[in-house]
Formats: C-alpha cells, sequence, structure tokens
C-alpha cells in the first residue's frame, strides 16, 4: 500500500478540487440539459456515452461538439423528410443559450456526488487545507450545484470556466487560484479526473493528483502524466 498522497508532497498547503467528473457525476446533468436543447432543434437525442467523451473542457466546446456529431449522424441517416435546423455559427449562441436555459433548471437533478467525496472533504478540512474548487464549469451552475449537494461549505473559493479570460488545461485559472490562496503553485495541489487539469497543473508548476473513477475524453487516466493517481479522495490524506 503506497503512502497517501499528501504524505508523499509533504510541501502541500492547500488544495484546488475539481467539480464534475471528480467530485460529482454530473453526466446525467449535461445529458438532459443536451436532450432538450436537441429537442428544440429537431436533433436525436445523445446517448450519455457521447456525452462523456465531449466534458470537461467547458460548456462551449461540450455544446459544439455535440451539436455537430448529432447534426453529423443526421446527414448520415436516411432522410424522410423531417424539417432538421441548420446548426451554423449563427444558430450556436441560440443553441448555447436553449442550453444553459435547460441546465439551470435541472443542475444537480440527475446527477449523484461520487464516494468517500464528503469524507474525503472533511478529511483535508480537519487537516487544515483551505480549499478552493476550480471548475471549468460556469460559476453560476458551479455554486448552485454545491450548495444542492451540500458541499459547498467546504469552500471558501469557487472559480468556473468563466471566471478568468482562460480556462483548464491553461494554466491561468491554476495560477489566478493560487493567487487568490497566496499561496505559490508548487504548494498547491490540484485534484481533478482529466487531462485538463493534469495539463493546466503541469504548466502552473502545481502538483497533480487524479481520481480514477471520472471522465478523460473516453483515454485511460494512467496514460495521464501525474504525481499520484486515488480511487477515492480519502487516499489522498
Ligand atoms: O467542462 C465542464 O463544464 C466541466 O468541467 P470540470 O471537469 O472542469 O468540472
Ligand atoms: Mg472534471
Amino acid at each position: 500500500m503506497l503512502d497517501p498522497v499528501l504524505t508523499r508532497l509533504p510541501g502541500i498547503r492547500a488544495v484546488m478540487v475539481d467539480l464534475d467528473g471528480t467530485m460529482v457525476d454530473t453526466l446525467g446533468d449535461f445529458q438532459v440539459a443536451l436532450n432538450g436543447m436537441l429537442a428544440e432543434w429537431q436533433l436525436p437525442r445523445v446517448e450519455r456515452w457521447a456525452v462523456e467523451l465531449a466534458v470537461g473542457k467547458g460548456s462551449e466546446h461540450l455544446v459544439r461538439t455535440v451539436l455537430a456529431r448529432q447534426r453529423a449522424l443526421v446527414d448520415a441517416g436516411p432522410r424522410d423528410g423531417a424539417p432538421v435546423r441548420t446548426v451554423d455559427e449563427a444558430s450556436f449562441d441560440a443553441a448555447m443559450a436553449r442550453y444553459q436555459h435547460h441546465y439551470r433548471q435541472g443542475n444537480g437533478q440527475h446527477s449523484a456526488v461520487y464516494a468517500g467525496v464528503v469524507e474525503g472533504l472533511a478529511m483535508l478540512k480537519a487537516k487544515g487545507l483551505p480549499l478552493a474548487c476550480l471548475t471549468n464549469k460556469p460559476v453560476e451552475f458551479a455554486k448552485a450545484l454545491l450548495e444542492l449537494k451540500a458541499l459547498d461549505s467546504y469552500f471558501p473559493w469557487v472559480f468556473g470556466g468563466d471566471s478568468f479570460a482562460r480556462k483548464k488545461p491553461d494554466p491561468l485559472p491554476l495560477i489566478k487560484t493560487c493567487d487568490a490562496l497566496g499561496l505559490p503553485t508548487a504548494q498547491v495541489l490540484m485534484v481533478g479526473d482529466s487531462e485538463n487539469d493534469a495539463f493546466a497543473a503541469s504548466a502552473a508548476g502545481c502538483p497533480v493528483a487524479l481520481v480514477t473513477y471520472g471522465y478523460n475524453h473516453g483515454q485511460p487516466i494512467r496514460s495521464v502524466k501525474a504525481d499520484a493517481w486515488v480511487d477515492s479522495l480519502l487516499q489522498l490524506g
């Protein structure tokens, strides 16, 4: 049995924790919101596995990827004469607005906190480590989800994909979060579930631990370079 991550990385003074795929399994929320929007565009429903491949790089990337995929499915399939709305750049803003409307309505209704998250956060807090939630999800949705799942009290800082000029995998959100924590990046551990978290951490100079149960664009998470991989947040300390 390996030593806990915090024992192997003794310089850690605070922790940044990703949200989707790390603390909450939100694929159901994404899928319901996307399907609400797709129905209005007369496009076919998206499957859960296809959402999993596209999630993690923010809402714009998700909606753009899924719209293009569902449109391509229609183009490749048999024609039955049913009207299909064109998905071009001009209609993207409208699709995005409808997606956000559906997401706001169902945020947290089709998602669940992963096993070990509450216990893991309580353990980190008990060690006196300040915690920041750092997600690519819009900050409004992130704050509402944390409240609904009773995780908000752990996070004095919550930053989303629209909090800074660029999103993960860019290092900027991590650098800004470390600034808010008042600590150098080398002393702040990033805990995430995807290469976006790992690439951002590496470029920012933060150590990174990856959970093995989240979403990584269909790629094995252990093939992504990290300081540690954990099956539960409890294994951090
Ligand atoms: O892409 C998203 O909206 C969610 O991403 P996250 O894994 O950074 O929380
Ligand atoms: Mg994630």
